[in-house]
């Protein structure tokens, strides 16, 4: 994995207790395709001390204005958003996939890494004028991240920071959020 000095020290871990907590995610070759190397948090995320320190370092790493709320994907992005939103004080919005959301929604389809998917939410939940946080565990083609900041602007609110776990530096995905404060608390080659 590769701790960038700048990701660190805004983390606020050790260089030494940042690496040991991205040493908790799995790299699990050829899942769900041939090709992808997959990346499993569910070894970080039983771990309680490693669940704190990354919920404390998402929340440390925020930059510029206050945030009014936190928005995360399905699946992955509510495991982070939730207790996210609870360590600024402010609430939580889901991004649903396709068809969990009563009416009225709007909704975006796009691709990702392996395959494509469509993301939904119920823009009462989004004020208008908020300044939001997008919460998510990987950042890989940036699909996802795209269509979140799309839906989140849809619903007249502004996207003021967007933040992941993880990045896989191969993939470029920071291209996809051109123009936006984006923060990943490391990077992995592939
Ligand atoms: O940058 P991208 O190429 O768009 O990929 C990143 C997305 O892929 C994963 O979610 P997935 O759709 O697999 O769903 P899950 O969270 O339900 O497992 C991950 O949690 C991100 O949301
Ligand atoms: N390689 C990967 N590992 C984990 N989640 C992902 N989402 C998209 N690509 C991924």
């Amino acid at each position: 994995m590769t701790l960038e000095a700048r990701d660190v020290a805004r983390s606020g871990l050790s260089t030494r207790r940042a690496s040991e907590v991205a040493g908790l995610v799995r790299a699990v070759p050829d899942f769900p395709e041939a090709g992808v190397t997959f990346q499993d948090i569910t070894p970080l995320l039983a771990d309680g001390e490693a669940l704190h320190d990354v919920v404390r370092s998402l929340a440390r790493s925020v930059s510029g204005p206050q945030v009014d709320l936190v928005v995360g994907m399905e699946a992955r992005g509510f495991l982070l958003g939730a207790p996210l939103a609870i360590e600024l004080g402010v609430g939580f919005v889901p991004l649903r996939k396709e068809g969990k959301l009563p009416p009225p929604v709007e909704a975006v389809t796009y691709d990702l890494e392996y395959g494509s998917a469509r993301l939904e939410v119920r823009s009462a939940t989004v004020p208008a004028g908020a300044r939001v946080l997008v919460i998510d565990d990987v950042l890989a083609t940036g699909g996802t991240a795209a269509a979140a900041v799309d839906l989140v602007e849809r619903c007249g609110a502004e996207v003021v920071d967007v933040q992941f776990l993880l990045e896989i530096d191969a993939l470029a995905g920071r291209e996809a959020l051109a123009g936006r404060a984006v923060t990943s608390l490391w990077g992995v080659p592939a």
